[in-house]
């Protein structure tokens, strides 16, 4: 009888506190025995449905909710999950999971937990919210970009290269847009990462755009992001580069290809430092330094209407033109042994220098694609040839430019590898640049975009070789 009456006292105390764990779940929960008779519903069913206790219990489910999740459960000996439905006598829309309840295998009565729908839905709303915010972070996140050189980087002794580091020097301790001028591949991005480096903004973004390698049409929403929407595809907003750079700088290479609208847009910001997103209502504000870069004859575009004028004074509050590399030959021995230790470290070379006469090679000839040309020019040498010393004869053989006699003795080959030779060169001499790529066009006699056609033809045959 005592130990009866142990039992008893410990099956209480289960029920109590399973009672009381039942009493305080936020989803609802209702059984029924086997005949459907509901014989429990806990205090979150009331709250749910607004059916009292009292009410619900002693009904049977077929009768109060026949197509509910308890009766399909019921009469399937079935689980059932993710079931939505009213609940029976009650204007509640619920998400329910139903599962039998088996006794020593026999099926002894069925048991419903639902949520309400709008809980649920909230919740969900919430998430989609939460995705969004941590998406956009890690958007940010990865176009993020610091600046990579420091003056230290920028070679070479000439007056004219020293005078453009002190006049840039001078620059980064100020806020004043920069406008850097000179040809292609005479170090204008190097120059605008060492502005950067040294203002007192290092810490923050470094954000570069490219103007030429976006299409007009997408320029505009990368500048300014875009609102949710905005177009077909919107699906998300999007933040742009002026407001990723803020506190820091951005940087418009080759401004002179952007379009004249866009030109008006960014004029504006520029004055106010402010604008909106693409497809959006609300002013966005930031603090942002900008450093331009072209290659071009601006006052030529001003010229030929294709450069705004006002745009052009804005962003020449400090303007110099970094001479080209034939303009400061006093530059190459720097440059030149600078590449050699780079290049040995990177090619597993032990070169140690030039001969006097590959010196006076590389002196008289006039670099067309300034720096970036001769970096081409040492690399190529440097992979083909073992010895330690870099003599005439190494250059003459393995760089075409310097090959006074262009009609030598050619191999027969077939005429689309011709083709390849051909554009290689030319993209060796003039680089990869934009500017490069239109000079190459231009030498080979076909249009910039049969250009990019090929180029991107070679790359595919390479890809499937
Ligand atoms: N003074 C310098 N010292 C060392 N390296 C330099 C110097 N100037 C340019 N370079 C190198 O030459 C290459 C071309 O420079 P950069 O890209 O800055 O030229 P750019 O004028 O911006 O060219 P583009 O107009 O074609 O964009 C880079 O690899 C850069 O590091």
């Amino acid at each position: 009888m005592l130990k009866d009456h142990e039992k008893l006292v410990q099956a209480r105390q289960v029920q109590s506190e399973l009672g009381a764990i039942l009493d305080s779940v936020q989803e609802a929960i209702e059984v029924a025995d086997r005949n459907g008779v509901i014989k429990y519903v806990n205090p979150a069913f009331t709250r749910i449905t607004g059916i009292p206790e009292e009410e619900r219990i002693g009904q049977n489910i077929f009768d109060a909710s026949p197509d509910g999740a308890l009766a399909t459960a019921l009469r399937t000996g079935r689980s059932v999950t993710g079931f939505r439905t009213t609940v029976g006598g009650s204007s509640a829309e619920v998400i329910s999971n139903a599962a039998p309840i088996m006794i020593d295998g026999r099926l002894e009565g069925v048991v419903v937990v639902f949520q309400h729908f709008t809980d649920i839905m909230k919740l969900m709303d919430e998430l989609r919210q939460r995705t969004s915010i941590i998406e956009n972070l890690s958007d940010k996140f990865g176009q993020v970009t610091t600046s990579k050189y420091s003056f230290v980087d920028i070679l070479g002794t000439s007056a004219e290269l020293r005078r453009c580091i002190q006049l840039a020097e001078r620059a980064a301790r100020s806020n004043s847009t920069v406008l850097l001028l000179g040809e292609s591949g005479t170090g204008k991005e190097l120059f605008a990462h060492a502005i950067h480096h040294t203002s007192p903004r290092r810490e923050k973004p470094f954000i570069k755009v490219n103007c030429a390698a976006i299409p007009e049409t997408l320029l505009e929403s990368e500048f300014f992001g875009y609102a949710k929407g905005a177009f077909t595809g919107a699906v998300k907003s999007k933040i742009g580069k002026f407001e990723l750079a803020h506190g820091g700088t951005i940087f418009l290479d080759e401004i002179g290809d952007m379009n004249l609208s866009l030109q008006g847009k960014l004029l504006r910001v520029l004055q106010e430092m402010e604008f909106e997103r693409v497809g959006g209502n609300q002013t966005i504000h930031v603090d942002v330094r900008v450093i331009a870069a072209t290659n071009r004859n601006l006052r030529e575009l001003i010229r030929l209407g294709k450069f705004r004028e006002d745009l052009y004074y804005r962003l020449n509050v400090v303007e110099f033109t970094i001479p080209p590399l034939r303009m400061r030959k006093d530059d190459l021995p720097v440059l030149v042994n600078n590449l050699l230790i780079k290049l040995n470290r990177k090619l597993g070379k032990k070169v140690k220098g030039l001969t006097r006469d590959a010196e006076e090679i590389l002196l008289g000839y006039d670099w067309p694609g300034n720096i970036r040309e001769l970096e081409n020019v040492i690399e190529r040498v440097m992979v083909t040839v073992d010895e330690d010393i870099l003599t005439k004869e190494h250059l003459m053989q393995h760089v075409s430019q310097f090959n006074a006699t262009p009609e030598r003795d050619i191999d027969l080959i077939p005429i689309d590898q011709m083709e390849q030779l051909l554009i290689k060169k030319a993209m060796a001499k003039f680089g990869n640049s934009v500017e490069g790529k239109r000079r190459a066009a231009q030498v080979l006699n076909i249009s910039l975009a049969t250009l990019y056609n090929k180029l991107k033809k070679f790359r595919t045959e390479l890809d499937n070789r």
